[in-house]
């Protein structure tokens, strides 16, 4: 459904150039939700920013492709992304009430995005709107459809927003860091709620996030990015039970829950490169525990290393881990 091949962003700064993503590859099939994990400004907002057509203007693509349903998006004119972004793909950022109109009614917002994408009359299409509100679990939904945005809780509002995502419906829903904001219960609730919205029509999830408890449970596949690049991918299962890439190991090293009960706890010290002035060889060899001095010079690829995991790292292409 969606895939993308060596995707490489830079943003002009005044400080000079930030190579934000290199070579980014990760795909995404139907029905599948696929969680991008990794740390702040590892590059997983501008990779999903890339999908949508919605990079600020200091950035420029300077290679690779994004392919949906067969075509690259990043050659469609600013009309055809934008009728991909809302009707095919739909969006859950982190701020609900940015995507939320504060003086049209609940109701009548999702009615009129359902109006425009299924082409009903707008009695129809606010009936449709009701019927969205209960799919996302919201109580009562023809009292919520005629309130205002402000008039609702958070966790109310991020449902809300969540309904309008799916109401083209879209194949695909790209929600990044959506409820990093709520409180734990709540949060898990909408988390549980997408996933079944998911399963039940088919769409595929793509999932940004800096949780990896919240990847265990949702995702089908994780994406582990650093410094703008795709560090290991694979089954969820099979990356939280056997991570293969040292900064994958240190991250699950600090969710004792996750991690293998064997492996002593690794604090991960040093700071992330400097994406103005990246290193030669491995991104996070300057942080890594096990950096040989190849890590050092040249840039390790990421290779399959077993039918479903794939990973860029010259220590486990060598078998030195073990
Ligand atoms: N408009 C911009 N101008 C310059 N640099 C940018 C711009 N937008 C993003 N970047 C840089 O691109 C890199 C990747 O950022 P990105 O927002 O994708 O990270 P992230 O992994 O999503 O982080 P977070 O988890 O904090 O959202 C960072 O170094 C960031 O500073």
């Amino acid at each position: 459904m969606l895939e993308i091949n060596n995707l490489s962003v830079e943003f002009q700064g005044i400080r000079g150039t930030v190579k934000a993503l290199q070579n980014v590859s990760y795909s995404i099939q139907k029905g599948e939700i696929v969680g991008v994990v990794g740390e702040s400004g590892s590059g997983k907002s501008v990779t999903a920013l890339s999908i949508l057509g919605l990079l600020e203007k200091n950035a420029t693509i300077t290679g690779g492709e994004i392919r949906y349903a067969g075509r690259n998006v990043l050659t469609l004119n600013k009309k055809e992304i934008q009728a991909l972004r809302g009707k095919e793909i739909g969006m859950v950022f982190q701020e609900p009430m940015t995507a939320l109109h504060p003086t049209m009614t609940v109701g009548s917002q999702l009615a009129e995005v359902i109006k425009r994408h299924r082409g009903l009359s707008r009695k129809e299409a606010y009936r449709k709107a009701v019927e969205a509100l209960e799919e996302v679990h919201i109580h009562a939904p023809e009292v919520v459809a005629r309130k205002y945005p402000f008039e609702l809780s958070g966790g109310m509002r991020q449902r809300v927003v969540i309904a309008l995502a799916m109401a083209a419906p879209p194949n695909l829903l790209i929600a990044d860091e959506s409820t990093t904001a709520l409180d734990v219960t709540i949060q898990h609730e909408i988390l549980k709620m997408m996933k079944e919205l998911s399963d039940k029509r088919g769409t595929s999830i793509l999932f940004i996030t800096h949780d990896l408890g919240v990847v265990s449970r949702m995702c089908h596949r994780i994406v582990v990015m650093y410094a703008g690049e795709v560090v290991e991918t694979g089954i969820t299962s099979e990356v939280l039970r056997s991570p293969k890439h040292p900064y994958t190991r240190a991250l699950l090293s600090a969710l004792p829950d996750l991690a293998d009960p064997d492996e002593p706890l690794l604090a991960i010290g040093g700071e992330v490169p400097d994406l103005r002035n990246r290193p030669k060889g491995c991104s996070f060899a300057s942080r890594c525990i096990q950096a040989v001095d190849r890590c050092r010079v040249q840039k390790p690829i990421l290779e399959r290393r077993t039918a479903d995991q794939s990973v860029a790292c010259w220590l486990e292409r060598e078998g030195s881990h073990e």
